[in-house]
């Protein structure tokens, strides 16, 4: 039998709010068993960009990422972010180990080709860029990896990947060894009907309700790629992906995604 392993990852609205933050760590710190964490940063470095005068574009979701951002989010999501991260587990007794993609070269990405928009610094990836193996042996020793939205194409050049994507190939390539639950962690309940009712959550969503739900316009924005991206590890047999509130992770209000 396959042991377990939890995956949780974390957006920037729980990151950008320091008590928030603080509270899902020790959350995390009780989980038991061998556990990763990934977090994204979106919503600061949006915010740093801005008050540096450059104007973040973000376009179906992933941030258009010239020389100068590719620059920003790199200070921020695998410097302060992913410091303070690692720095609020080791004082709460977890062992963890901040990585980038290049860290260990375990996670290499590909430029996103050139097609209708020019994404820039913009890294692609799937479960055959996650080195599986390294990770493991990290777990063995007791380490719990924590993943920053920086990775690196092997050539020297750094590449910003959406954080949804890391989270979902790192449970797709570690599914071989491990019964993978994958936790999508944000600052509402789970996938709501009216995204202003924290308390309208769907307990369950399928592909076919998925379909549905998009053609009412009920998911949209940032929703739309973190469901395409769990289908995409359910489908490929992760045992479990759920959508819910960072600071409710032991709690019952969630969304579970279900193939049927
Ligand atoms: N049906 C929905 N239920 C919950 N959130 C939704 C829904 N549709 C759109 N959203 C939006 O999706 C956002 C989550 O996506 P995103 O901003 O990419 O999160 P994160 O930064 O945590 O990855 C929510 O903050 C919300 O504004
Ligand atoms: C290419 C790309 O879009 N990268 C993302 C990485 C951060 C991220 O995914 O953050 P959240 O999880 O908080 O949204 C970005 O720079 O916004």
């Amino acid at each position: 039998m396959k042991s377990q392993l939890k995956i949780f990852k974390i957006g920037g609205g729980i990151i950008d709010h320091e008590p928030d933050l603080l509270e899902f760590l020790r959350l995390f710190s009780e989980v038991s068993g061998p556990k990763i964490l990934v977090h994204g940063g979106g919503k600061g470095a949006s915010e740093m960009m801005t008050n540096l005068g450059i104007a973040p574009q973000m376009v179906n979701g992933r941030r258009i990422t010239d020389a100068a951002t590719l620059d920003i989010v790199t200070m921020f999501y695998a410097g302060k972010t992913n410091k303070q991260v690692v720095a609020g587990l080791q004082k709460l007794g977890v062992n963890a180990l901040g990585l980038s993609g290049a860290d260990g070269n375990v996670i290499q990405a590909v430029k996103r080709p050139v097609r209708e928009i020019d994404y820039g610094f913009v890294g692609d990836l799937d479960e055959t860029s996650i080195n599986a193996s390294l990770i493991h042996q990290f777990l063995e020793l007791g380490l719990t990896p924590v993943f920053c939205p920086i990775n690196h194409d092997g050539h020297g050049q750094l590449l910003n990947t959406n954080a949804d994507t890391i989270a979902a190939s790192l449970a797709k390539a570690l599914s071989q060894q491990y019964a993978v639950e994958l936790h999508f962690c944000f600052e509402k309940n789970g996938v709501l009907t009216d995204v202003n009712d924290n308390q309208s959550v769907i307990p369950k969503i399928t592909p076919v309700n998925y379909t549905e739900l998009k053609e009412q316009g009920i998911i949209a924005a940032g929703m739309l790629p973190k469901l395409e991206n769990a289908f995409d590890a359910l489908n490929y047999g992760v045992e479990k992906v759920i959508i819910e509130h960072a600071l409710h992770i032991n709690g019952t209000l969630k969304t579970e995604l279900c193939m049927n």
